[in-house]
């Protein structure tokens, strides 16, 4: 059995909810790592946290981990109307497999984050957290939505900062990683990107994981955080969004040519690095059920 093998024999993982990106995930979101999701605002990151936080309630027969999930949310306010919606369609469809009087809302534990140490203070009491509820269902997803909010403003440009800011980085990662590896935990981080300008060389051209650059929006862009956060996660997912202009008779806007002409936007994942996943993207679409793999026909 080759290595790669061996991970994903002996690695739980917590559903999407969804088969096609289950399938191209190889299971979802793998315990006792941490995965991140770096994307420009408006991507469905935050939509996919919400979606995971539900469907590690279900059993592990059926891809869940029987499992609530804690919330670190550091963009306000909390986005609770989303997760109600997601929470009555999440309810509808695996009424089965749920507790029929719960509220699926009520195995997410929320907390907001305002601050790098106060994460480490959150995160110290995170063990005790998850100890004192082994009478409910356990916690085994932590969200940390996002982490890159933490150190926008915090943090001066200059070498003492930016080394105070990497000593953070890994004791945040190392925090993490030894809560994941204590309570097989799955670990779900977003970041968000920033532009690159200039030539595609020198540090501009320096290639993290699979994927020499990264593009949304027509923009190239590279993961908040640098290169010190890029080693404090074991795989790291990205989601990129391009509008589409297709003529269309019934479409909304009137095109140059006087046509009608219908705005999509095309969504797709695509692995940067993870041990486990090769290099490969996949279309999704976003609705009010959460986010779902596209397959394409082949021509
Ligand atoms: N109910 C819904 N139906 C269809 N699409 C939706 C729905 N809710 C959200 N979306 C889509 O999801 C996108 C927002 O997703 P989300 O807030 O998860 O992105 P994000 O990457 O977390 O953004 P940010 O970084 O700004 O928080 C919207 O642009 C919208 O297109």
């Amino acid at each position: 059995m080759i290595p790669q093998n061996l991970l994903q024999v002996t690695t739980q993982k917590c559903t999407t909810g969804c088969p096609i990106l289950d399938r191209f995930l190889h299971g979802g979101i793998p315990c006792d790592s941490i995965t991140e999701i770096v994307a420009e605002s408006g991507s469905g990151k935050t939509q996919i946290c919400l979606q995971l936080s539900l469907r590690a309630q279900l059993p592990v027969s059926h891809g869940g981990l029987s499992a609530s999930a804690l919330y670190l949310h550091t963009e306000f306010p909390f986005p609770f109307r989303r997760l109600h919606q997601l929470s009555l369609s999440f309810r509808s469809s695996n009424a089965r497999h749920l507790p029929s009087n719960d509220n699926p809302c009520d195995g997410i534990y929320v907390q907001s984050v305002h601050s790098a140490d106060e994460l480490l203070d959150i995160m110290s009491k995170t063990e005790s957290f998850i100890e004192s509820s082994k009478a409910q269902l356990p916690v085994r997803l932590v969200v940390i939505d996002s982490i890159a909010a933490l150190f926008r403003s915090e943090f001066d440009n200059t070498p003492v900062e930016l080394k105070r800011r990497s000593s953070l980085f890994f004791k945040i990662s190392s925090m993490l990683k030894a809560l994941a590896r204590r309570f097989n935990l799955a670990v779900l981080l977003t970041n968000q990107v920033v532009d690159m300008v200039g030539p595609n060389e020198g540090i501009n051209g320096l290639r993290i994981g699979n994927l020499g650059s990264l593009y949304t929006s027509g923009r190239r862009v590279c993961p908040a955080l640098g290169l010190a956060w890029a080693n404090c996660v074991n795989s790291r997912l990205f989601l990129s969004r391009h509008e589409e202009a297709n003529s269309e008779e019934n479409g909304k806007l009137i095109g140059e040519s006087g046509g009608f002409v219908c705005q999509q936007t095309r969504r797709k994942l695509h692995v940067v690095f993870a041990p486990h996943l090769p290099e490969s993207s996949c279309e999704f679409v976003i609705t009010r059920e959460g986010l779902f793999g596209v397959e394409i026909a082949a021509c």
